[in-house]
């Protein structure tokens, strides 16, 4: 079974810029994951509680893997990365949020999909836009690049 996904990558807690390169490349070399495409990497302003700056951004997956193990593969991957998880929304080394796996909708305890809070962040429909405009997000039956227009972009820079 083969799947197209759609992952968002963000930081606010070390070298962020290595720190998502390391990552992109840890998953271009995970097991049944193959890297179609990826974002350029943007500064944005954080969203939740005071925290400094995120760089964000997101990357197009070609997986060999149920949605469930790619999650559990993503939360692997951000504790090799030293996430420490603390407050809801609060800072991190490394997040990985599934956001699109084909036209799945899911809605379970630990995995939703779409990402619930995607069609309203900047920081995720920026770099995503770039890389797959015309991905119809399932809730909604809309384009990313239609999606995009209707977020308040200005605090998302290169
Ligand atoms: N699509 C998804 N992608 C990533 N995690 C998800 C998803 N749906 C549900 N989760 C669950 O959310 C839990 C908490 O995720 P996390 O700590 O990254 O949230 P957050 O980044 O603080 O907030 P947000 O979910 O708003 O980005 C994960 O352990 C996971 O079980
Ligand atoms: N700008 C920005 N703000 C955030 C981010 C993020 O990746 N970028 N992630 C959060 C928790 O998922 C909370 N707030």
């Amino acid at each position: 079974m083969q799947a197209r996904c759609a992952v968002a990558l963000g930081s606010n807690i070390g070298d962020s810029h290595a720190i998502l390169e390391a990552a992109i490349e840890r998953l271009a070399h995970a097991p049944s994951i193959v890297l179609q495409a990826k974002s350029r990497w943007y500064t944005t302003k954080a969203v939740g509680p005071p925290q400094p700056n995120y760089l964000n951004g997101c990357a197009i997956l070609q997986v060999e893997l149920s949605p469930q193990l790619l999650l559990d593969t993503l939360l692997a991957i951000e504790q090799e990365f030293g996430r420490v998880r603390q407050q809801r929304w609060g800072p991190r080394s490394l997040d990985l949020d599934l956001l699109l796996y084909d036209d799945l909708r899911l809605d379970t305890p630990t995995l939703q999909i779409p990402h619930p809070r995607m069609r309203e962040r900047a920081f995720v429909l920026v770099p995503l836009v770039e890389i797959a405009p015309n991905w119809v997000e399932p809730v909604s039956g809309r384009v990313i690049k239609e999606l995009v227009k209707e977020v308040d972009c200005s605090d998302v820079h290169l």
